[in-house]
């Protein structure tokens, strides 16, 4: 799929707001591509499509992890509010032709994170939580650092979203605690 061809898919499937948000990330991501040497054209199309499943239902959603059981992985006992990543990244490899792992990857895991994230993963990460339109405390020293260091900014990013879903009463996704742990390891043995 080309990123054109991307573009015209969401903007089908979002609402206005979402596809403003959608076109922001890909901004973001495919800035954060250049500077830290990742594909800019992959960064551009997994950011173009990470929300694809946003706007399904949950029933949607549901039906899509049962009609491809073996590669949802269990998705359904994730809590509801990550599935769209998960649906998203099956949608694109069974209907929409994206075969390429690292994209698939990056969609699937942009709203938790997961332990040993690539540069993608952590590049869609961060553009997901930093694109022009967020504007919740400290997302602009977070846009300063992620351009000065990707794995302390993803640590930062990590634990206020995991802060934001508990202080929400809220489960968090098991996936999102081995992403903080691994970073927060990764960052701890640097030479
Ligand atoms: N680690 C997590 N565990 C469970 N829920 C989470 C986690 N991280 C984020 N969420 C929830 O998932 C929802 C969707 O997140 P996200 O995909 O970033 O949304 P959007 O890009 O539409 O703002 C958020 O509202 C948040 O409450």
């Amino acid at each position: 799929m080309t990123c054109k061809e991307a573009k015209e898919l969401v903007k089908g499937r979002l609402g206005d707001k979402r596809y403003r948000h959608t076109l922001n990330v890909k901004k973001m991501a495919v800035a954060l591509a250049e500077r830290w040497g990742a594909d800019p054209e992959k960064a551009a199309l997994a950011a173009l499509l990470h929300d694809s499943a946003k706007e399904l239902s949950r029933a949607e959603l549901l039906q899509i992890f049962h009609d491809n059981a073996i590669i949802a992985n269990n998705a359904a006992q994730r809590p509801a509010p990550v599935w769209h990543g998960l649906a998203a990244a099956i949608l694109c490899q069974t209907r929409w032709g994206v075969s390429d792992p690292e994209i698939l990857s990056a969609i699937r895991c942009h709203t938790t994170g997961k332990k040993g994230m690539s540069l993608l993963d952590k590049i869609i990460y961060m553009a997901d939580m930093t694109s022009d339109e967020r504007d919740f405390p400290g997302v602009e020293e977070l846009r300063k650092l992620e351009f000065e260091d990707l794995d302390k900014a993803l640590c930062t990013a990590l634990e206020q979203s995991l802060q934001f879903v508990k202080d929400g009463g809220k489960p968090v996704d098991p996936e999102s605690l081995a992403a903080l742990e691994d970073v927060r390891s990764s960052i701890a043995h640097r030479t």
